[in-house]
């Protein structure tokens, strides 16, 4: 049996740093990368990411978005792409934010937490916002399979609020509910469960919810939306040991030199471990 995710995230982070370098290949970056928007643009850039970081950070997130824009090829990419980060000993997160009734949920599922299926990764961005239990299949197969999910919870972006801080009639917010939900996921799991939350590094003082999920927070917005490691102390508290900042076009930015890429992830890396250590 598969070693659980949460595993296998705590050892990575350990080993490689606490990173999450996000493969998101907007077209103006690619343009920025004097690359074509078409297919072998998104391959060159693809692999430059992987080549250059595959063997230096914990974690990948490719956003399937910017893959499944250019149809079946660009999913070839996507493909390659996540096998050949696997191989390089990076862990794959895969951005695809699934959400849907549980019957369809467990096609989703298939797709990318079946070990051997084209897309298998290593975790996958959820959203529960058709009803927490509706992930149920998604659940049940990554503990089979011994991948790990991340579940939107209060994510980076300002519209989110309507939806994730809505009060319920028992007077806890949809937000607070989500993460109840994951902490009973991954009670007992040591050293840390595989059930995450996204959390936006972007939200300030979250001291009114409870974090302590013993699971991974995935901490998006550090870079292009204003969020710095030095705010996550702020932002988590003192769950702050659990936390993956994530990065995508901070990183990307500084493409296609390979070194370019690798001294941006390296900074933010070290920036992270300088703002965690402040952290109660
Ligand atoms: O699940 C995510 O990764 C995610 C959640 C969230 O709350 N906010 C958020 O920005 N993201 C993703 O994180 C990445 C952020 O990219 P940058 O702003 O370029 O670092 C994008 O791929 C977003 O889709």
């Amino acid at each position: 049996m598969t070693e659980p995710f949460g595993a296998r995230l705590r050892r990575a982070m350990d080993e490689r740093g606490p990173l999450c370098v996000g493969i998101d290949p907007h077209a103006s970056l690619l343009a920025d990368w004097g690359l074509n928007d078409d297919v072998a643009g998104l391959a060159r850039f693809t692999r430059t990411v992987v080549e250059a970081l595959g063997e230096h950070v914990a974690v990948f997130k490719p956003q399937a978005a910017f893959f499944e824009r250019f149809g079946s090829r660009g999913l070839a990419v996507l493909e390659t792409a996540v096998v050949e980060a696997r191989e390089r000993g990076a862990l794959v997160l895969m951005d695809a934010k699934r959400g849907d009734i549980g019957s369809t949920m467990a096609a989703y599922a298939e797709t990318y937490l079946r070990p051997g299926s084209p897309l298998f990764s290593d975790a996958l961005t959820v959203s529960p916002y058709l009803g927490y239990g509706s992930l149920k299949p998604a659940a049940d197969l990554a503990r089979e399979s011994g991948a790990g999910l991340f579940v939107l919870a209060l994510t980076s972006n300002p519209e989110g609020a309507e939806v994730q801080r809505a009060v319920r009639e028992d007077g806890r917010t949809l937000a607070a509910t989500m993460l109840g939900h994951l902490a009973a996921e991954n009670a007992g799991a040591e050293p840390l469960g595989s059930f995450g939350a996204v959390v936006g590094a972007t939200l300030g003082d979250l001291s009114s919810f409870d974090l302590a999920i013993n699971g991974p927070l995935l901490a998006p917005g550090i870079g292009a939306q204003g969020a710095t490691p030095a705010d996550l102390p702020t932002v988590f508290g003192a769950a702050a040991g659990n936390v993956l900042p994530s990065v995508s076009r901070g990183v990307l930015k500084h493409g296609p030199d390979a070194a370019g890429l690798r001294a941006a992830a390296d900074r933010f890396t070290e920036e992270v471990r300088t703002a965690l250590d402040q952290a109660p």
